[in-house]
């Protein structure tokens, strides 16, 4: 049976209009197909959640639903993704991590250094000590993260790159802990808050250089923490010390979302 002229161009036109919209979808404006995102998320307790709540079946790694890296691949349809970061992950612990990053994946995140630089324990001395005793312990751990720590990182980031040298590596670094002086009356005092402070800034340097050195983006959750962290007005980001324990200073639900997953939204959209 023929097919009125009108009615031909009409459904051509619209079917053109479709399979345009359709390869626009597929290849983009440059005319390159667009794959799917291929993440795998590594990292420590920063990266699994802790803090942050539902953390299904993931066991002691406590890998939350509310976590920056699920957070982005739900926001990224078709993205092919692998959550392996756990709580309490040293750089040790991230090259295990690390066989699940393959050459075909294109998105690698990590939070490492922390516990490494010994993070537990120098909360727990600044809680129970004097502020002498905080501050040393702060240098203590500094001079660390200075010396030792970035050839642990070089390693890491290295071993990621080597395996996926396609991927794009983000390296994301952690919050200041308080607002000093801040509204907090009671708990460490200032010196101590400074103190732990100035140990974050130490940790952001060194993760900067070296995520830089290997051509990864450093993505410096510092600012973004900035009014929401302890002793701030807001003070809605961070855990202070609480029950359960493992979430003391570590990001709730709207640090997760307003501390990292906004910045590294910024940073790759
Ligand atoms: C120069 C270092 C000074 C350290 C004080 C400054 C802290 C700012 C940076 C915080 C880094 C925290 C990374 C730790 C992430 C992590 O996995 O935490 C844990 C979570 C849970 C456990 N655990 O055992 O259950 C152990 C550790």
């Amino acid at each position: 049976m023929a097919v009125p002229a009108r009615i031909k161009a009409l459904s051509f036109t619209r079917l053109g209009a479709a399979l345009g919209v359709a390869v626009l979808a597929t290849f983009g404006l440059a005319g390159t197909a667009q794959a799917a995102t291929d993440y795998v998320a590594l990292g420590d307790s920063y990266s699994s959640g802790v803090g942050a709540g539902s953390y299904g079946n993931s066991g002691d790694c406590m890998r939350s639903a509310n976590a920056y890296p699920q957070l982005w691949a739900n926001a990224h349809a078709g993205t092919t993704f692998k959550f392996v970061a756990c709580s309490g992950a040293r750089t040790g612990d991230v090259l295990n991590q690390i066989a699940n990053v393959t050459s075909s994946t294109t998105l690698v995140t990590v939070s490492v250094g922390g516990n490494d630089a010994g993070f537990a324990d120098v909360m727990t001395t600044c809680t129970t000590g004097s502020d002498q005793t905080c501050v040393n312990r702060v240098n203590t751990a500094k001079t660390y993260v200075n010396n030792t720590l970035p050839g642990l990182l070089d390693n890491v980031y290295g071993k990621i790159k080597a395996k996926a040298p396609g991927a794009k590596l983000v390296v994301l670094g952690y919050p200041r802990f308080y607002t000093v002086p801040g509204s907090c009356s009671v708990g460490l005092s200032d010196t101590k808050r400074t103190a732990i402070n100035s140990g974050s800034d130490t940790l952001a340097s060194v993760l900067s250089a070296r995520a830089s050195a290997h051509g990864a983006k450093f993505v410096d959750v510092r600012g973004a923490f900035t009014g929401h962290n302890i002793c701030s007005s807001a003070s809605d980001y961070l855990h202070s010390l609480t029950w359960p324990i493992v979430n003391s200073y570590h990001p709730t639900v709207a640090g997760q979302r307003g501390g990292y997953y906004a910045p590294l939204v910024s940073a790759i959209g």
